[in-house]
């Protein structure tokens, strides 16, 4: 284990087992200066505590990729706290907290499978065996062992998104930021992969940020939705899940689902009505 693994590790076993994972409080964030300003993120303040299942949803430019960016310091916010891991959203990255799951699945075509993932490995200096060790188990986890010697172009979509997913486990990082991971998906396909991150996150209790545009989706997953609104872009509310852990798909029939999305679509509709 290399040292970045183990202060990450160390830091991670000196906090509380229910400290909160993401902390924000009263944060703003302006991009730009004058007429031509956007307040892409209004007063937000959220808890997101280990294991929680949190997914976002509101219209376009509510500020949904912008908040995943700052918890994952890819944007400064200019005014308030945000915490990861009870340190700055900097240092959180510095010591690899997260997992980044783009929309586009973004593996190096040139590249196979495997060796997508183990390129951040690789930059962390993990010895090879441990790389190898750790692209089988990720695979694995994804159900996609037997095609790491494949490249992208041989996979289909939804297998792509599957394994920039196990790219972003690959370092084993208790927290997964995923910015609408399937949205370019079938409904068939997306519905396969819901059910499969759901057992995912049930066996490896991860913490997840999650952003969709689909009320269904947001439902199916999350143990806490928060639906947003645009211009400046704000937290309407946040709807805390009354699911089981175990969810089969056909829990979308179920009355208590579709209570959670009507309160899911009343809220998006609220929030629409501040334009
Ligand atoms: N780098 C930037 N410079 C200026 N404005 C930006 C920048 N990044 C995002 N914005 C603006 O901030 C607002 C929030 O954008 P963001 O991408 O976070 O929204 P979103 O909710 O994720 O939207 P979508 O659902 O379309 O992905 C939008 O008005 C967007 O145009």
């Amino acid at each position: 284990m290399n040292m970045q693994m183990t202060s990450r590790v160390d830091s991670a076993m000196d906090r509380a087992p229910d400290a909160a994972v993401i902390e924000a409080r009263d944060l703003n964030l302006v991009f730009g200066t004058g007429e031509t300003s956007v307040h892409a993120l209004k007063d937000i303040n959220l808890t997101i505590n280990k294991g929680e299942f949190v997914s976002f949803i509101g219209p376009s430019g509510c500020g949904k990729t912008t908040f995943l960016r700052c918890v994952a310091s890819l944007e400064t916010p200019t005014g308030g706290s945000l915490t990861v891991n009870g340190m700055t959203p900097e240092d959180a990255r510095k010591q690899r907290a997260y997992g980044y799951v783009f929309q586009a699945a973004g593996l190096y075509p040139w590249r196979t499978i495997a060796k997508n993932i183990k390129l951040p490995l690789e930059i962390m200096g993990y010895s090879k065996a441990e790389q190898d060790k750790r692209v089988a188990e990720v695979l694995e986890l994804v159900e996609l062992s037997g095609f790491g010697g494949k490249f992208p172009w041989q996979l289909s979509g939804g297998m792509q998104q599957r394994a920039s997913i196990a790219r972003a486990l690959a370092f084993d990082a208790d927290l997964l930021l995923m910015d609408e991971p399937f949205g370019a998906l079938d409904e068939i396909v997306r519905d396969h992969l819901n059910e499969q991150l759901l057992k995912l996150w049930a066996r490896t209790d991860k913490t997840i940020g999650f952003v969709t545009h689909s009320i269904p989706e947001a439902v199916y997953l999350s143990t806490k939705i928060v639906v947003m609104s645009p211009r400046p872009g704000r937290i309407h509310e946040v709807i805390d899940s009354t699911l089981p852990k175990e969810r089969p798909l056909d829990i979308r029939d179920s009355p208590e689902f579709i209570e959670i999305a009507h309160r899911v679509r009343e809220g998006l509709r609220a929030g629409h009505a501040h334009d």
